[in-house]
Parts: structure tokens; sequence; C-alpha cells
């Protein structure tokens, strides 16, 4: 190991320090309440990890046993430009749609029924439950679908006031990340389309001179799958996002690159597959990372229909082959074929790790109520059927199916109960933090004082503890034990001389720790915990006693927020990095290591 060169500053946390004066009194002496703080936070940690644990497994059982792949379907409200006069062929139910086509009444069962009345808040309220799947570590898809003009657009995007999933989705991620405080997260955001059988990065640098109808570099991206089965498309920017309103930027300007063009269905109809992927970071106990795609599907249509001719029916034709592709796909999946077929499209290989095991898909299938479309409605009704044929209700027998949602209710309550509990928790724990915060700028704050105050009067004793919150609960312990017993290692182990002198002295803490003098230099309070004495020239004599002398040369470090820095001379608790004069702090020989080192020799002792 390196050897380190030791200037005349030691860190030491903040929490730790008391400073007896020599008529007995102790100042800042919050150190046992600073440990119970400690050790109540460290509870709570535990017990939340526990609990959210349960939550995540109750929320992965009932994904599960709602099926992992779900299928919702949206019926758009009727136009004025439809046929208002003809009665709509579609009735709709809560899980059921029928559909009268030539004579002949059709029935299709999905998970959701959302009907033309329904607000995107309702539809969003269902889709939040996946959102925690992707926040908990899964890979998420959300996929609208349907005929071209059906609302797809309006259901990811939305309009202004009238937010889309996506929009939503971003906020929901940022809210729960500000609020779960067992875990970080962080968050990075791609768009890319899926344009003509190939793939187009929506958030690419632009590049000016290049015309719309032709394609930069960032039109031809390759897709690479990794030996663990992850798939990455090589190239696709990915931008971090921080907070919510850098992430509605990008999200927007995503949205202005993508190809649209007008056709007799739609004025600003999507000729591509518009995916947004958000990569969540999540590190707690162990760091997860997963994917979640928000995909707004091209529209699937009759070429006839949409007087497609040109490019435009080769755009068609492109998103209809890999909405067939995508079909197979999810269809093999449930039911759960050894062979998949993602490889016939870009869009299922891109797809591939987010679609299959482990993740869960949502698929949101829309449908127009209007008679003129009644041919594409049982079109896009029939994929959903294919998609969701295998788990489907009306196959399970009435008695499982009143089991089935008994086990649902119970999950329900589970989920719920622990994330009441998490709630609690971690307003317990926020008010634990602000105390302990409170504590340890009292405890700087006193000290400080007092030593402002001690000038020109007797010698005092800053006494340094060694209950470190970065010390591992094992260790906290065995170092807790220490000082209990009043043990300190060897070198650190006062020498007769100021043996002595302690006890000319008023009374010492009742436990004897770990003791530093402290010149007794007029204090000035530099900031909220940061406390100098550097300054000051007319230094106090100086006490020896066992910690000046066993440590004789320190090294200036960065310090952290709860630790205070002493030397010699100066007691600092702000991030000191610019080096100091070395100096000697007594006549023993010089012990290359630093404090953290010492500390963990302490801790190691039982
Ligand atoms: N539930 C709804 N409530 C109100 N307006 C809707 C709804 N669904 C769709 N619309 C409106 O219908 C029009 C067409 O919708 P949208 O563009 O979202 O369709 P699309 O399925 O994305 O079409 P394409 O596949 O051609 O892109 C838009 O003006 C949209 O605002």
């Amino acid at each position: 190991m390196e050897k380190q060169d030791m200037g005349a500053h030691v860190m030491v946390p903040l929490q730790s320090l008391s400073l007896e004066l020599l008529n007995g009194e102790i100042v800042g002496g919050y150190d046992k309440d600073i440990s119970a703080l400690q050790e109540e936070i460290s509870a709570l940690r535990l017990k939340q990890r526990h609990l959210d644990r349960k939550r995540r497994g109750a929320l992965d059982k009932l994904i599960d046993l709602k099926g992992s792949i779900r299928v919702f379907c949206r019926v758009r409200p009727l136009f004025q430009t439809n046929n208002l006069k003809t009665k709509s062929p579609i009735t709709v139910e809560q899980e059921k749609i029928e559909v009268q086509s030539v004579g002949v009444k059709k029935e299709f069962s999905v998970d959701r029924v959302f009907n033309q009345e329904s607000t995107q808040e309702d539809v969003f309220h269902e889709v939040k439950p996946i959102l925690r799947s992707a926040l908990d570590g899964h890979n998420v898809c959300i996929l609208a679908y349907g005929q071209t003009g059906t609302g797809k657009t309006y259901t990811m995007e939305g309009t202004d006031g009238k937010l889309g999933i996506v929009p939503r989705a971003i906020q929901e991620l940022f809210s729960h990340a500000s609020d779960d405080s067992s875990s970080t997260y962080s968050f990075s955001i791609s768009m890319l389309e899926v344009y003509l059988g190939s793939l187009r990065d929506l958030l690419a640098p632009r590049q000016p001179l290049l015309r719309s109808t032709e394609c930069s570099t960032a039109c031809h991206l390759s897709i690479l799958a990794t030996k663990t089965g992850a798939v990455e498309v090589e190239g696709l920017t990915d931008v971090p996002i921080l907070d919510l309103k850098k992430a509605n930027q990008w999200y927007c300007r995503g949205r202005r690159a993508r190809s649209t063009s007008w056709t007799n269905v739609n004025d600003v109809s999507s000729r591509s597959h518009c995916l947004t992927r958000i990569t969540i970071r999540r590190r707690g106990a162990t760091e997860e990372i997963s994917k979640l795609w928000l995909i707004d599907l091209g529209g699937s249509e009759r070429l006839l229909k949409t007087g497609a001719s040109g490019l435009t029916m080769d755009e068609g034709k492109a998103i209809n082959l890999s909405l067939s592709a995508l079909g197979d796909v999810i269809a093999a999946l449930r039911r759960k074929r050894s062979h998949v077929p993602y490889r016939n499209s870009k869009l299922t290989q891109i797809l591939s790790d987010s679609l299959g095991d482990g993740s869960k898909v949502l698929m949101v299938v829309h449908i127009s109520p209007s008679e003129d479309d009644v041919g594409e409605t049982v079109c896009s009704l029939s994929f959903a059927k294919r998609a969701r044929s295998i788990e489907s209700n009306r196959e399970i027998p009435e008695d499982l199916k009143m089991l089935k949602q008994k086990r649902l209710t119970e999950l329900d309550k589970e989920i719920n109960g622990a994330e009441e509990e998490l709630e609690h928790l971690n307003e317990q724990i926020r008010k634990a933090e602000t105390s302990l915060e409170d504590k340890k700028k009292k405890l700087a704050s006193s000290v400080c004082q007092a030593l402002s105050d001690e000038k020109g009067s007797p010698r005092s004793t800053l006494v340094v503890g060694h209950i470190d919150a970065t010390e591992s609960p094992q260790a906290a312990e065995k170092t807790k034990n220490r000082l209990s017993h009043g043990s300190v290692p060897h070198f650190m182990s006062s020498t007769v001389c100021s043996r002595q002198r302690h006890s000319a002295g008023s009374h010492s803490v009742s436990k004897p720790r770990f003791t530093q003098s402290v010149h007794r230099y007029p204090a000035e309070l530099s900031g909220n915990q940061s406390f100098s004495y550097s300054s000051c020239k007319n230094a106090a004599k100086v006490r020896s006693v066992a910690f000046s002398s066993s440590v004789p040369k320190m090294k200036c470090l960065p310090v952290m927020s709860d630790q205070i820095n002493i030397s010699n001379n100066s007691i600092d608790s702000t991030a000191a990095s610019a080096p100091r004069r070395r100096e000697s702090f007594g006549s023993r020989p010089v012990q290359r290591a630093p404090l953290h080192q010492h500390r963990r020799r302490m801790s190691s002792l039982t």
C-alpha cells in the first residue's frame, strides 16, 4: 500500500466530539444522543428494506397472477366527421367488447376496457402498478396498438392539459424517486423510431445540412445482443435526465423529430413506431438496472383505405409487417413456446429482452366506435385476442376464477399495507435524520462557543469518541464495547505524564476515551458546522496528551461534512483540500498512517 505522508491534521467524526473544560464542565456531550439516533436510523432502515422486499414480492405475484402480458382496450370518442346517424356497432363492459359486424356478433375479452368517456387519468391509474415493476428492476413494455387515427398518440403523448402515459410516467418515476429514501435512482432517456425497417435516433445531435428526406448515420443503428441476453442499440443517444423539466424537454425534442404525414384517415399520421426508453438505475442494498419502453406503434391499416401510394404505401407495408411480427412474438410468449421469433423484425429484435421472461408487457389496443371502421376494429381486437388467448379468464373455470380474484384482493391489500407502512417509516427516518443533523450542529457550535469563551482560561480537553457513522454495524458495536470498557489500543493510551496532568485537572468524563488536547485559540465560526482556529496567533499553552503524542504527523485530508479536521492549531469541519504545512505533534517517532486506518485498527479490537 502506498505510504501516506501525514501533515498536521486529524479528522474526527463531528458527532463523537465533546469538550471537557478544566473546571469539569463537559460541553457538547451529545455523543450518546447521536449514537442512539444513529442506531434508531439503522434499525428503521433495516425494517424499510424488509418491508420493501415484502411489497416487491407481493407486486410480482400480483402481476404474474394477472398475467405478465396484459391487454387493455380503449375506444376513441366519435368524431363529427363520423357517420353519426348509424348506431355504433360496439358495446362495452368492464372487461368485454361486443362488435356487431355484418350481422354477426363477435365477443372479445380484455383485461380492462376504457370507453369513450374514459379520461387520461383513468388510463394512467391502471398503468401505474406496472411502473412500480420497472422501478423494482423489471424490464417493462407499454405499447399502444391500433388502426390509424384511433388515439394511440393521444394515449401515449396526450395533448396540453391532457397528458398521456409517457409524460405522466416520467413524472411518476421522479416522484417515486424522491419519496423512496431506501434507494437512490437515476434515469436516462433514449428515443428512436423504426421507420421503413431501419432505426432512427430521435435524440441525435441535429445535422442542419441534411434535408428531411435524407438520413444521417443515426439512421443506420444496429442492434447488439450481449452474452447475458441484454439488447443494446449501438450508438443510440442516451441522455441522463436529472430532473422532470429536462426529461420533458428531451421528450418533446424526440417527438418533434418523429416522421409523420397526412393520410386519408389522420392529418398527422405517425408513419413509424416511436420508442421511448427510460433506463432506470436503482441503487439500494444492490444495484438494479431496468428498461421502461413506452411505444407508440404505427397505425395498423388497410392500405387502400388510407389512400396510400408511393412512399406512404411503403411506410404502411413496413408498419404492418413489423406489427405482424410483434403479434407472432407475443403469441409465442403467451403459449410459452421454446422458439420465439424475435428476429423477424427490427421492432421485435430491439424489444427481445423486454418482452420475454421476467418482463411485464401492457398493450393498449385502440379502436374506433364508428360503423365505418368496423372491419379494422375486428382486426385489432383479433390481434388483442391472440396476444392474450391462453390466459384469458374465459378459459378458467368459475371456481378457479373466484379463487384467483380472492388471491388478487389479498395481494392488493398486502401491497397497500406495505406501502402505507413504508410511507410511515420514511417519515420516521426523515424526522430522525433531521434531529441527528440538529444535534451535530449544536455539538459543533457549543464546542466552538466553549472554546471561544475559554480564551485565556485554564486548558480544556477535547474528547473524541469513536462511534463512526461510516463503520459497519459490527465494527461500530465493537467500538462501542471498547469505549464502554474504557479500553484503547496501546498506541493511543495515555502517557504517565498525561495521566498525571489529567488527574490534576478537574473531573474527567465518566468513561475516559480517546483524548486530544486543543490549543485554546480564539474561535471564529466560519460557516454552518465550520470553525477555524488557524488564524489565531496567540496560542495558549499546549496540553500534552496521549493523542497528540501518538499521532505526531497528520496530513490534511478532504473532510466529510460530519467530520472535524483537527490540527495542532486548527479545527475545521469544512472540506480542506489545500495542503497545509506539516507539523510535528510531539517527540514520538513518526507514524505514517492516516486516521481512518487508526480507526479501523481500533474497531477491529474486541
Ligand atoms: N380518447 C380521445 N379523446 C379525445 N380525442 C381523441 C381521443 N383519442 C384520439 N383523439 C383525437 O383523435 C385524433 C387522432 O388521434 P391520434 O393521432 O392519437 O391517432 P393515432 O392512432 O396515433 O393515429 P396514427 O396511427 O395515424 O398516428 C387526434 O386529434 C386526437 O386528439
